[in-house]
C-alpha cells in the first residue's frame, strides 16, 4: 500500500482563498479589515521565517499587518505594556507572540495578558479551558489545523484509536482536546511513556509532535493507519525532516502529511481563520 498524501499546501491555499473573498465580502460591507499582531522579540531563525510568512499571508487575506519585531534585550515590562496598548487598540484583532521567547522572557505571563477576545493562538488558559470543556472559542491553529486537514480525508473520527505523540501546549494537549471533541479515543504518549512503538502500531491515527527528526519509525504504523507528522526539523544539509520516518511510513499508512508541505501552511492558515473569527463572528465577553 502506498498512502494517499494529505496536502496541507493545497488546503491551506484554498481556506486562504475563502478567507481572502469573505474580508472582501466584509469590507464592501463596511466592515474594518482584520487586524493581527504577531510580537517577535528576538532574532531566532526559524520564528524570522515563520513571522515573514505570517505577514505575506496577512497581506495576500487583506488584512492590516501591524505585526513588531521587538530586540532580544526587550523586558518582560516592555513586551507587557505593548500587549496592554494592542488589546486597547480596536483595529487589531488578534494578538500572538511567537514562541519560543528568549529565556529571561516568561511566556505564560505574556500570554496571560493577552486578552482571550483577541487570543488567536488559543494558548490563554480561559481558551484552553473553553476547548477543554467542549465550548471551543479559539483553538491553537496547529491542531486546529490538522482538524480541517482530516476533515478533507472524509474518514469519521468517531471511535477511532487515536495516539498523539507529544504533549505540549502549542501541539499534544490541544491536540488531545479536540480529537476528543470529535469522540475519537486518544492516548497521549509523552517522554516517560513506555513501550512507543507498540502504542503507535495500535492507532488508527497518529499524531506526531516532538521535535526530533524521524523518531517515528514507518514500520511502527499499523497498515491503513493515518499519519500526520507535526515535526518540522532543519538539517545540517539544509532539508526540513518530520518527525516520522515517512518513506517508510506511506508504506504501511492510508493517509500521511508530508514535511515541508503538511501541517506547516494549515498553522498560518488557521491563525487567519481565527483572527477573521474575532474581526466579524465572534462576541466575546471574557475579561
Ligand atoms: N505563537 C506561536 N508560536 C509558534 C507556533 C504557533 O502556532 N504560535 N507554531 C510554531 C511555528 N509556526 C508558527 O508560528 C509555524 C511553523 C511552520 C510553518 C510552515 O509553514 N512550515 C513550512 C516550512 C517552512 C520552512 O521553510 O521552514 C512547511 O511545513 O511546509 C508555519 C508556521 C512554533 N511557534
Amino acid at each position: 500500500m502506498s498512502a494517499k498524501i494529505l496536502d496541507g499546501k493545497a488546503i491551506a491555499l484554498e481556506l486562504r482563498e475563502s478567507i481572502r473573498a469573505e474580508v472582501d465580502r466584509q469590507v464592501a460591507a463596511g466592515k474594518p479589515r482584520p487586524g493581527l499582531a504577531v510580537i517577535m522579540v528576538g532574532d531566532d531563525p526559524a520564528s524570522a521565517v515563520y513571522v515573514r510568512n505570517k505577514k505575506i499571508a496577512c497581506e495576500k487575506a487583506g488584512f492590516n499587518d501591524v505585526s513588531e519585531v521587538l530586540p532580544a534585550q526587550t523586558t518582560q515590562q516592555e513586551v507587557l505594556a505593548l500587549i496592554d496598548k494592542l488589546n486597547a487598540d480596536e483595529s487589531v484583532h488578534g494578538i500572538i507572540v511567537q514562541l519560543p521567547v528568549p529565556a529571561h522572557i516568561d511566556p505564560e505571563e505574556i500570554i496571560e495578558r493577552i486578552s482571550p477576545c483577541k487570543d488567536v493562538d488559543g494558548f490563554h488558559p480561559y481558551n484552553v479551558g473553553r476547548l477543554a470543556t467542549r465550548m471551543p472559542i479559539m483553538a491553537p491553529c496547529t491542531p486546529h489545523g490538522v482538524m480541517t486537514m482530516l476533515a478533507k480525508t472524509g474518514i469519521q473520527l468517531r471511535g477511532l484509536d487515536a495516539v498523539v505523540v507529544g504533549a505540549s501546549n502549542i501541539v499534544g494537549v490541544p491536540q488531545l482536546l479536540e480529537l476528543l471533541n470529535e469522540r475519537a479515543t486518544v492516548t497521549v504518549c509523552h517522554s516517560a511513556t513506555k513501550n512507543l512503538a507498540h502504542k503507535v502500531a495500535q492507532a488508527d491515527l497518529v499524531v506526531v509532535g516532538v521535535g526530533i527528526p524521524e523518531m517515528v519509525k514507518g514500520d511502527w504504523i499499523k497498515p491503513g493507519a493515518i499519519v500526520i507528522d507535526v515535526g518540522i526539523n532543519r538539517m545540517d544539509d539544509g532539508r526540513l525532516v518530520g518527525d516520522v520516518e515517512f518513506e517508510v511510513a506511506k508504506e504501511h499508512a492510508s493517509w500521511i502529511t508530508p514535511v515541508p508541505g503538511g501541517v506547516g501552511p494549515m498553522t498560518i492558515a488557521t491563525l487567519l481563520e481565527n483572527t477573521m473569527k474575532v474581526a466579524y463572528h465572534l462576541d466575546c465577553k471574557a475579561k
